[in-house]
């Protein structure tokens, strides 16, 4: 598959990572945290912004750990992507990937593609739900070792919803790049769209135990694995 472009922009789940290694290992571990964790850093500084971001998703204010804990927990049994849970999500796994009891799977192909991307002077960034926190501890701790100097910049959904067209404008311009020199890969066929919509060009990642996709016309460019991008990088930024 070949694309003309200065930067690539990743997803993690069902992407560069297996569906099953978040729900089923990182999910339930910071199921089982959120509680310790709210009630004692509930009345840290620091968490204050998270407390904000809680009472910005609900619409209303969590005025003790068991309404945020029960809130966190209401949002993960629904699987919200809200950036309150994914911000504190991020901060309970922050342990598990420090004591190296969680090591972030990443599919065999990713490294080897990362690396030439880089080599060829390719910006890689990444987009995920995940916060830019967890996403640092997710790629400096992952099976393949530290990934995390591949990356030049994070995007979470402090940039915007992954399903929304102004998200991907909003990160061309933060980039600098015109949307159309920005290959956005996702597993997700509504966040293709999106990124679409905004003129970046997409390719759809079909993993080992990912949802079936959505299907739009025209389709997605799908790809099993990174190794079947060949990208030619051209010319100078455009912005
Ligand atoms: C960055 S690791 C955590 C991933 C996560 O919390 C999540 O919801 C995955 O969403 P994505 O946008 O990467 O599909
Ligand atoms: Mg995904």
């Amino acid at each position: 598959m070949q694309f003309t472009g200065r930067g690539v922009l990743v997803d993690v789940e069902g992407t560069t990572s297996a569906v099953a290694y978040v729900y089923d290992v990182m999910f339930p571990f910071a199921r089982r945290g959120i509680e310790a964790y709210v009630t004692a850093h509930w009345a840290d500084e620091s968490f204050a912004a998270v407390r904000e971001q809680f009472a910005a998703d609900a619409g209303h204010e969590l005025a003790s750990p068991a309404e945020l804990v029960a809130e966190a927990e209401r949002l993960m049994d629904g699987d919200v992507k809200a950036t309150g849970l994914k911000q504190l999500q991020g901060l309970v796994w922050e342990a598990g990937f420090r004591s190296g009891e969680l090591q972030a799977h990443v599919f065999a192909d990713v490294p080897p593609a990362l690396a030439a991307w880089r080599e060829a002077g390719v910006d890689v960034r990444v987009y995920s739900s995940g916060s830019i926190h967890a996403q640092r501890l997710f790629f400096g701790h992952t099976e393949a070792g530290d990934l995390s100097p591949s990356f030049s910049g994070h995007y979470d959904t402090t940039t915007g919803p992954k399903r929304e067209a102004p998200s991907y404008t909003a990160i061309a311009a933060d980039w600098s790049l015109a949307p159309s020199e920005i290959l956005f890969l996702s597993d997700v066929t509504e966040e293709l769209e999106a990124a679409r919509a905004a003129g970046m060009q997409t390719a759809l990642v079909n993993r080992p135990g990912n949802a079936e996709p959505t299907t739009v016309d025209p389709p997605h460019t799908a790809i099993e694995s990174f190794a079947e991008i060949d990208l030619e990088t051209v010319g100078e930024p455009s912005t």
